[in-house]
Parts: C-alpha cells; structure tokens; sequence
C-alpha cells in the first residue's frame, strides 16, 4: 500500500509523484517493476506491451488500492504513432522491450537485431527531443567472453579478478566472430547503449543504462506447451522448471560448464526504484546490477534446483501422496540444443563499484533462497497443468 507520508530519496529531498512510460510492462521485469511501484509509490505508470498477462492481476479490479495509476496499452512500439504521445506526457521512459531469450539470437538474427537496436531507437528519440528521463535495459551479455577465457586453460592469471571481473567504465566488449549470430543480441544492445551515451554527451538527454546480470524469479519466460509453445526455449530457469515438473532430465548445454551469477529478482527491483527515484545519482551511468555471491556454474545450477525440486516433493508428497522424484542430467550439445551459430559467455561475475558509490544498493538475496521461492511458485503456479497435459498426451 502506497503510504501517505512524503517519501524522501538518498539525499532528503521528497520524492514528488510522477508518471512513468514503461515499455515492456507486460514482461518478466515489467511486472515486478509495476507491482513495486503500485504497492509501494505514488508514481502513475503508463503500462506498454503487446501483452498484458503477467500483470492483470495490477489491472483488475477497479477496487484496487492504486486504481487509476496504472493504464494499460496494448501496442506495438515498431509501429504504432501513440508511443511519442505517450512519452510526451510521462516524465520519464522505462524501455524494457526486447527479444531476451538466447534461443532466438542465432535462429532469428533479424528480428533480434531489430528488436534491441533498430525498434528501440524512435524511443531514444522521443526521449531527447521532448527532453525526458529515459532508463534504458541493456545487458550483461554487452561483456561477452572474460579476457580470460582467451588464455591457456592451465594459466594462473585465470584466477585473476582483472581478467574476469566485468566493470561498467573499463571492461571491452568482446565477441565472437559474425557467423556465430548468438552475439547479434549483444551487438544490437552494445550499438543501442552507445547511441543513448551518445545523445547525453550531444545532445543533453539524461539517461541511465541498466545491464542486469541474470536476474531471476516468478513469471520468468514461460512453461513450454503450457503458458508458451510447446517447441519455445525459455531461459535455463523455465528450461530446468520445466524439464523437474515434466520428470525428464535436465539438459546441460556443452556439459553446462558455462559461469552465471543469479540475482532475485526483487533484489534488483529495489536497484531499479532507487535509479528511478534519485536522477540526481542515476543519470549519465551505466549499472551492473547482479549478485557477484551467487556464481555457480549451469551444472551446478541443474543440481541446487534439483535438491530444492526434491525437498519441494518431500513435503509435497506427504501432501500429495505422490512419490518424490529426483531429475537426473544430460549432457547436450550446443549444436543440438540451439543450434548453428550459438556461442556463450564463459563468466559473469559483475563488479558492484558504481552501483554501490551511487545508490548504495546491494544484493541480499542466496541463491539457495531465491530458488526455493521460486520453484514454490512455479509449483503452484504450473505442477497441475503439467499433470494434466502429461495425462492427455498418455491418452492421446
Ligand atoms: N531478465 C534478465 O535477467 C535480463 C538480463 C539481461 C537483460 N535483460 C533485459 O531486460 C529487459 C526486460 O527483460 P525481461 O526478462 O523482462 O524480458 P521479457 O521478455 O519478459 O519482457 C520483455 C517485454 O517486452 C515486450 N516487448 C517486446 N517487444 C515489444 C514491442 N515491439 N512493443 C511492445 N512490447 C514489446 C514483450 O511483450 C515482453 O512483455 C530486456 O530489454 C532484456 O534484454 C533482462
Ligand atoms: O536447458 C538449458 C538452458 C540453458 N542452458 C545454459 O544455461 C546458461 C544460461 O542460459 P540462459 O538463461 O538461457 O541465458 P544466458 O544467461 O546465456 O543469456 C541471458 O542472460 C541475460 C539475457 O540478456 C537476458 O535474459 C540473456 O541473453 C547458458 O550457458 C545456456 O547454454 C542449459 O545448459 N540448459
């Protein structure tokens, strides 16, 4: 619930209400952002997306305690002339909108480049021209490789955190060669943030770059053949949620040796109403916003979700009657998981420096924690319907 008395930011001033432009509201981020904000602000969002599922429940009913300060529009920013209006009358722009999900990079280039450069530059327009705040998402995947991915697989300078922490203002950008088409997402939001750094250092537009390092939790993507295609690729916390309800194996991509750091998602969120709520601090930077505590590798990924899937089903079972099952893990090639053209990030360990000076924010949330929340929801929120398509397919 919003509270009534005036809200101050990290330097004491008040924080009067204002309205915000957020494009992709509809999506993963969207939706704990707009529920941040409702239960917690006075702010109004100008909810944008082509899709409105995972926040129907902020929409409806019109008894809600923030009624009024969340609308809903449904458009397509590739082509739809309200979007400048829309921007016109907001005070700042949360662009959100992309094609995220790894499995399209290199099977669908185009529309991934279009998607995170091409579509998001009439946003970045309207923002400078009509002089408003804009909050852009970019990516960790703008790092690429680690420097240190390039040395012998023996060298001690592995271990060095100069040759694998990735930095805001000194890390490069490092990719593989274009026919590996998997960097076209990364490319697309390198070529976007330098065009947006490019209008504040021209042409005065205050802007904040947001490049978030894994961050997960409920309404994440998707569950193949139940709230998504049945052939959909999801990213590796649906992919394994879906592979645990399903019983099948978990499938490690190039024997899941990859490094990924994991923050919760309402741990990020709170970074992301700090950027919105002190200008003053946030405009002109670049923020890595991730969890440097919670690395793991993806097989290590596999197994936690599979002890927390497997403790889940013990209490599940008492109460279901069902037996708990444990997942094994299955080794995949690239190849045949994504694909021609896929490469990967070896490592993602985000140094916290900026984010840290600026906004004072850090993570709290273990990796242990996060999962566990987690695949409470995606239990409750999938288990049955899984059952059920797993029924009909045995039927059929
Ligand atoms: N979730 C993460 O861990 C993560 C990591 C790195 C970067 N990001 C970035 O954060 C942003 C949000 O990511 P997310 O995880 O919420 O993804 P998401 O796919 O859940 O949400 C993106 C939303 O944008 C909407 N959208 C896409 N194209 C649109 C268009 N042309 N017009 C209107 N709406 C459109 C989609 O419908 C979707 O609801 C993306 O820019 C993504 O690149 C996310
Ligand atoms: O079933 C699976 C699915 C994936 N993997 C491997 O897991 C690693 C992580 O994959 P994923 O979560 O799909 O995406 P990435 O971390 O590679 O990239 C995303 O991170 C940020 C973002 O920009 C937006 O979300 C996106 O690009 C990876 O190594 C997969 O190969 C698996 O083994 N099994």
């Amino acid at each position: 619930m919003a509270t009534s008395s005036a809200r101050v930011d990290l330097d004491g001033n008040t924080i009067k209400p204002f309205t915000i432009c957020m494009i992709g509201a509809g999506g993963f981020i969207g939706s704990h952002l707009c529920e941040k904000l409702m239960s917690e602000t006075p702010h109004t969002v100008l909810a944008v997306d082509v899709y409105n599922d995972k926040i129907k429940h902020l929409l409806e009913p019109d008894s809600l305690p923030w009624a009024g300060r969340i609308q809903f529009h449904r458009l397509n920013i590739k082509n739809d002339s309200r979007l400048e209006g829309l921007i016109k009358c907001s005070d700042l722009t949360v662009n959100l909108a992309a094609i995220c999900t790894p499995a399209d990079y290199n099977t669908r280039p185009l529309d991934t480049i279009y998607s995170n450069f091409i579509d998001a530059l009439p946003v970045v327009k309207y923002c400078s021209e009509n002089n408003k705040r804009l909050i852009h998402f970019s990516t960790c995947e703008v790092y690429g490789k680690t420097i240190g991915s390039y040395l012998p697989k023996d060298s001690p300078l592995r271990q060095d955190p100069a040759y694998y922490i990735l930095k805001e203002d000194t890390s490069p950008c490092i990719f593989g060669s274009i026919e590996k088409q998997r960097w076209s997402y990364a490319c697309a939001k390198q070529l976007i943030e330098r065009l947006i750094y490019a209008e504040g250092a021209e042409n005065g537009l205050e802007f904040t770059i947001v490049r978030p390092f894994n961050w997960i939790g409920p309404r994440m993507d998707f569950i193949p053949g139940i709230d998504g295609p049945s052939e959909g690729v999801p990213r590796v916390l649906a992919c394994f949620s879906n592979n645990l309800l399903r019983r099948e194996p978990l499938k490690l991509v190039d024997g899941g040796e990859s490094q990924r750091t994991f923050v919760y998602i309402k741990d990020a969120i709170e970074a992301v109403l700090l950027m919105i709520e002190n200008p003053g601090r946030a405009n002109g930077h670049i923020f890595n916003v991730g969890n440097p505590n919670n690395e793991v590798t993806v097989r290590q990924l596999a197994e936690m979700m599979t002890k927390v899937n497997f403790l889940y089903s013990l209490v599940y079972a008492k109460v279901s009657g069902e037996d708990s099952i444990e997942s094994p893990t299955i080794d995949v090639s690239s190849k045949e998981f994504y694909g021609e053209g896929y490469d990967d990030s070896d490592k993602r360990i985000p140094d916290m420096t900026i984010i840290n000076k600026q906004l004072g924010w850090d993570p709290k949330t273990s990796l242990w924690d996060l999962l566990e929340s987690t695949l409470t929801y995606q239990h409750r929120t999938y288990a049955e319907a899984v059952k059920q398509s797993i029924a009909k397919a045995v039927a059929n």
